[in-house]
């Protein structure tokens, strides 16, 4: 059973389609990608899944039964980007009355503040104030607090905003083994590089709508342009073959694409031909920031309902 199902979502501001018939689902234990240029309407969406906004039209099933925010809110933990803590409330006072709102009770809220405290080293933060912790150390606090109450579904806004690298690390470490112990999490960021090692599974959004749903493996060799990395044992001559075109060369190193309806093999075979050896050949896949940029660029940034003019 997936842990959530979202179906032709919809939410229409006056003047813009802020998220317009989107569906997917998430499986329990995966760790996935909400990905899209600004304006693209993550926000709008994450609002509805967590209960913060209706949708106006479209269905949300958690756990295999309609989402009921009331019911279902002590099951997800929703990090959001722009802070949620209380500045003048003491840390460990403020993180024990959030596991409380969760539902859990204050011994057992208490037990779970005080043991990822103890994880993530933050004992001595325990009495002060919020407004007295650095950008890095709300936020490692905030995901905390998204998590004490071992939620099932995760959803984390930007969390790495503002941490330095060990304590990305950190987090990294927890995101997965909170997915390995079944969590689902839907994680949202402009950074790539973080999607590319955290995620398993990416939608892309744009203007509203859905255009771009897979792994990231699989999405990957969608956009795959058939660019080969060869490593060459000399320094080749002038090259000249039907089946490929160098489009970049240093010493002994090429980066070739091979051309359609031509294979591996042909490249290989034109080396050895030449009696050149190959010390290396590696198939070189797009970055999603690659894919990102060419199936949004150019794009306008958001979808208008049409003026209609008396
Ligand atoms: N309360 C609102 N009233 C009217 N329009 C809104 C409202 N909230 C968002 N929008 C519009 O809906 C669209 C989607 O916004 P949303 O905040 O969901 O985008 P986003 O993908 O989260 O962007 P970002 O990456 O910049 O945070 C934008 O065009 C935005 O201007």
């Amino acid at each position: 059973m997936n842990r959530l199902e979202v179906k032709h979502l919809k939410k229409y501001y006056t003047s813009q389609k802020a998220v317009d018939d989107i569906s997917f689902s998430l499986a329990p234990g995966s760790i996935f990608g909400l990905l899209g240029p600004n304006g693209a309407g993550k926000t709008t969406l994450i609002r509805m899944i967590t209960g913060i906004l209706y949708p106006d039209e479209g269905d949300i099933i958690f756990n295999g039964q309609p989402f009921n925010p009331d019911k279902d809110n002590a099951y997800i933990g929703y990090m959001p980007e722009e802070k949620g803590l209380y500045k003048k409330m003491k840390i460990g006072d403020q993180a024990i009355y959030l596991a409380q709102l969760k539902g859990l009770s204050k011994a057992t809220a208490i037990e779970r503040v005080k043991q990822w405290f103890i994880k993530f080293e933050m004992q001595s933060w325990w009495n002060k104030k919020v407004e007295d912790l650095s950008k890095g150390m709300q936020q490692k606090l905030q995901f905390v607090t998204t998590v004490l109450n071992d939620p099932k579904l995760i959803i984390l806004d930007e969390p790495f905003s503002g941490l330095d690298p060990v304590n990305s690390n950190l987090i990294k470490e927890e995101i997965h083994k909170l997915a390995q112990n079944g969590a689902s999490i839907i994680f949202s960021t402009h950074r790539m590089e973080q999607v590319e090692e955290i995620c398993d599974h990416i939608i892309l959004v744009n203007k509203g709508q859905k255009i771009l749903d897979g792994t990231v493996s699989g999405v990957k060799q969608q956009f795959k342009e058939n660019i080969f990395s060869i490593g060459l044992d000399s320094q080749p001559g002038p090259i000249n073959s039907p089946a490929f075109e160098v489009i970049n060369s240093r010493d002994e190193q090429l980066i070739l694409k091979i051309k359609e309806g031509f294979r591996s093999n042909d490249v290989l075979h034109y080396f050895l031909q030449q009696q050149i050896g190959i010390n290396s050949f590696q198939e070189i896949l797009p970055s999603l920031s690659e894919i990102f940029i060419k199936l949004v660029e150019g794009t306008p940034l958001t979808r208008q309902f049409e003026t209609v003019t008396a």
